[in-house]
C-alpha cells in the first residue's frame, strides 16, 4: 500500500459534503419520504441474511453518492485489501488485524497456521469432553460449571453471544458463567451455590497482565484450595486463553490446558479465537461454527461488494455523515431482543475503544469528530425509560434499531412492531396541529388545548437505521457482529486513525497500578489525596476528615 495519507477534511469530497450538509441540515426525512415514495427500496440493502434500512437517515441519493466518493478518495478499497492481506495496519504496535482469519474470512499468516490449527483442535476437544461429562476435576467428578474470568474483549463478546444463544441453563450438561469485575461481588455471585469439585475456570487474558482477571483467578484458586485441600490437583480446574503463554504457565496453568491466541487478534475482535471457548462449550461446535460462518459471509461481502452496495461501507459512511456533518454526538443502539441486551456493551468497546481517538496516521491531530458516544439498551424496556429524550429532548440522536423478524409468538411480533413504531414515530413526530386535533378529539376545551398542545408536540426527524435479522441464531448474530466490526474499520480508515490500539486505556491501567502500590512515589493530585484520606477514614469508621 502506498502511503500518501491525507486527512479526510482535505479531500475534495469532504468539501462537497459540506455543501450537501447546507442543503440537508434542515431537511425533514418525512418530506423526503413524501417526495420519494420509493425511498425504502433505494436506501435499503440486504446481505448475508440481514437487511439494513437506511431510508430514515437524513440523506438523499446525491449526498450518499458524495459519501461514496469520499470513500473512494480516502482509498477505502485499498485499505480493505490491506486489512485482509494482513498488512500491519495497527502501525503503532506493528501488528496486523487479522481476526477474519479466525473465521475463514482470509488466510492466517503462514507462520501461524499450524499453531492455529492445533489450538482449534484442542479447544474443540476440551469443549467436546466437557459437554460429554468426560472432563473430570481433581476429585474425579465431572465438571458441570465453567466460569470465564476475563474482562473487556476477553469477556464482552463471549458473554453477549452466550446470553443471546445459549438458552436456559437447565438444558445444558455444563453451564457457562462470566466474571469480569474486580469487585468480589460478581465472582461471589457466580460461585454462590457452585460445587468446587465440579467447577472449571477459564482464565481469559490476551496479555495475562490484566489486574482484574489475575485477581479473580487468584480468588478462584483460593476458593478451590479451601474446598478441595492444598494437595488437590487444582490444575485440573483451570484452562487459560492467552497470547502470553509463559505468564500463564507461571501462574500454574498446565501446558495441555493452554490455548494460545495470536498477537494479531485485538481484544475487542477476539471472540472468534479461543476466547470463544465458553461459546463452544455453551453452543456446541455446530453453534460456534454457524457464528463463524455468519461472520465469514459478512467478510466476503465486505471484501467483494462494490462500495455503493456494501453494507458495512454504507453503515460506516452514514455514521460518519451523522457525526461529522450533522453534528450528532451519540449513537443509540437498541436491540429489540432480550437476548441481545448486552449487545450495546459489546459494541461500546468495539466502537469507542477502536475509534475513540484523535491522532492521525501521520501523527497530526484530527480536525474532525471521530467515534460517537455509543450507548443503548434492549427494547422495549428503554421505551419506558429514556426514549422520552429522543422525542422531546434537545439533542439529535441517531438510533440503530436491531429487529428480529422470526417467531410466531404474539409477544415476539409485538416486540418487532414496537421497534418499527418507534422508528416511524421518531421520523414523523407529532406536529402542533396534530397535537391540537388529538386534544380536540379527547374533548378538550380551547383553554386546555392552548395550555397542553405545545407539550404534546414532538419534532420528530430523529435519524435511524433498522437492521433486520431473520431470527436470533448463531449465523445471523455472527453476520451482525462482523457488520459492525467492518463498519468500525470503514470509519477509522476514513478518519485516518488506528482502530487497533488503545493507549488511552493503558494510561488508566497504569494509574490504577500506581495507586494500588503503597510504595509508589507517583505524584497524586489534590483530589486523589483528599479522596484517599476520606476512604481511609470511612474504613476506620471515622467521619470524613
Ligand atoms: O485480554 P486482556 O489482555 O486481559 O485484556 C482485556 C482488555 O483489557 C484492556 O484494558 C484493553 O483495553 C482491552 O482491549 C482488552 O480487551
Amino acid at each position: 500500500m502506498t502511503d500518501t495519507f491525507l486527512p479526510p477534511d482535505r479531500l475534495p469530497a469532504w468539501q462537497a459534503l459540506r455543501t450537501h450538509r447546507e442543503r440537508l441540515a434542515a431537511a425533514r426525512v418525512a418530506d423526503l419520504f413524501d417526495a420519494d415514495p420509493g425511498r425504502f427500496d433505494t436506501l435499503s440493502l440486504s446481505a448475508c441474511g440481514l437487511l439494513a434500512d437506511f431510508s430514515r437517515q437524513r440523506i438523499d441519493r446525491s449526498a450518499l453518492d458524495a459519501l461514496i466518493e469520499l470513500a473512494h478518495q480516502a482509498r477505502l478499497p485499498e485499505g480493505v485489501d490491506a486489512l485482509f492481506r494482513g498488512e500491519r495496519l495497527n502501525h503503532t504496535e506493528g501488528r496486523a488485524a487479522l481476526h477474519m482469519a479466525l473465521r475463514g474470512g482470509c488466510p492466517p499468516p503462514a507462520a501461524d497456521a499450524a499453531q492455529l490449527q492445533d489450538t482449534a483442535t484442542r479447544m474443540r476437544t476440551l469443549a467436546r469432553e466437557l459437554r460429554a461429562g468426560a472432563l473430570k476435576g481433581a476429585s474425579g467428578r465431572p465438571i458441570r460449571r465453567v466460569v470465564n474470568l476475563g474482562i473487556g474483549g476477553s469477556d464482552l463478546g463471549p458473554r453477549m453471544v452466550a446470553e443471546a444463544l445459549a438458552g436456559p441453563a437447565a438444558k445444558h450438561p455444563v453451564t457457562v458463567h462470566f466474571a469480569a469485575n474486580i469487585d468480589p461481588q460478581e465472582l461471589d455471585e457466580v460461585l454462590s451455590g457452585a460445587d468446587p469439585a465440579e467447577t472449571l475456570f477459564i482464565v481469559a487474558s490476551k496479555s495475562f497482565t490484566t489486574a482484574e482477571t489475575l485477581a479473580n483467578a487468584e480468588a478462584a484458586r483460593a476458593w478451590l484450595r479451601a474446598a478441595l485441600g492444598a494437595d488437590a490437583d487444582i490444575g485440573a480446574h483451570f484452562a487459560a486463553v492467552t497470547n502470553a503463554v509463559a505468564a500463564a504457565v507461571d501462574f500454574g496453568i498446565a501446558e495441555q490446558r493452554l490455548l494460545p491466541m495470536p498477537d494479531w487478534v485485538g481484544g475487542r475482535y477476539s471472540v472468534w479465537s479461543a476466547i470463544g471457548l465458553p461459546l463452544l462449550i455453551a453452543l456446541g461446535e455446530d453453534g460456534f461454527d454457524a457464528l463463524l460462518a455468519g461472520a465469514r459471509a459478512m467478510d466476503e461481502h465486505f471484501r467483494s461488494a462494490p462500495l455503493a452496495a456494501n453494507l458495512p461501507v454504507l453503515m460506516g459512511l452514514l455514521g460518519l455523515w451523522n457525526t461529522d456533518f450533522l453534528d450528532q454526538e451519540t449513537l443509540a443502539v437498541l436491540p429489540y431482543a432480550h437476548g441481545l441486551r448486552s449487545f450495546p456493551a459489546w459494541l461500546q468497546q468495539l466502537e469507542m475503544e477502536s475509534n475513540g481517538k484523535r491522532t492521525l496516521r501521520d501523527g497530526s491531530s484530527t480536525a474532525v469528530m471521530t467515534s460517537p458516544v455509543v450507548w443503548g439498551g434492549a427494547g422495549t424496556v428503554g421505551q419506558h425509560a429514556f426514549h422520552q429524550l429522543f422525542y422531546q429532548g434537545t439533542r439529535a440522536i441517531p438510533v440503530d434499531f436491531i429487529v428480529v423478524a422470526g417467531g410466531e409468538d404474539a409477544r415476539r411480533q409485538a416486540l418487532a412492531n414496537n421497534a418499527l413504531a418507534q422508528a416511524a414515530a421518531l421520523t414523523h413526530g407529532r406536529s402542533l396541529d396534530e397535537a391540537v386535533a388529538a386534544l380536540r378529539e379527547r374533548g378538550a376545551d380551547d383553554a386546555e388545548i392552548r395550555r397542553l398542545a405545545p407539550h404534546l408536540a414532538i419534532p420528530g426527524n430523529q435519524a435511524s437505521t433498522t437492521v433486520l435479522l431473520p431470527r436470533l441464531d448463531a449465523y445471523s448474530l455472527g453476520a451482525l457482529m462482523a457488520l459492525y466490526e467492518h463498519k468500525v474499520f470503514v470509519q477509522g480508515w476514513i478518519w485516518g486513525i488506528n482502530s487497533f490500539d488503545q493507549y488511552g486505556v493503558e494510561l488508566g491501567k497504569e494509574m490504577a497500578r500506581r495507586l494500588s502500590d503503597a510504595t509508589s512515589s507517583a505524584r497524586r493530585d489534590g483530589a486523589t489525596i483528599g479522596l484517599q484520606r476520606a476512604i481511609a477514614a470511612l474504613r476506620r469508621g471515622d467521619p470524613y476528615p
